[in-house]
């Protein structure tokens, strides 16, 4: 895939974010699917049983990927990407 001046718009770069998106989306979801059942195997989960060890680790990991986000960035966004899924977790709990 090129991304010379000549070839390269607005809408083909948009297009490809989108399909980044979808599939964020979908990792997303398959990542909150699993955090939801560690929260099940923990002898506290949730909120209450948040491990900032384990979450500093991830992000420090992840971080060899994304040199451009770099570690802070990466940490504010897992921060959402963890917070949420323990959100989705809990309201789940909570439906059944
Ligand atoms: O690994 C855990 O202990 C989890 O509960 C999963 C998870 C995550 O979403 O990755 C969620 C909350 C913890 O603070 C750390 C990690």
């Amino acid at each position: 895939m090129s991304d010379s001046p000549t070839s390269t718009t607005i809408d083909d770069l948009r297009g490809r974010i989108d399909r980044i998106d979808a599939e964020l989306a979908r990792l997303l979801e398959h990542r909150a699917l699993l955090a939801a059942r560690v929260q099940r195997l923990k002898p506290v989960g949730g909120f209450a049983g948040r491990d900032p060890r384990r979450e500093r680790e991830l992000v420090a990991a992840m971080a060899a990927h994304a040199p451009r986000l770099g570690e802070e960035r990466l940490a504010r966004i897992m921060a959402a990407v963890i917070e949420t899924g323990l959100d989705a977790a809990e309201a789940e709990t909570a439906r059944t």
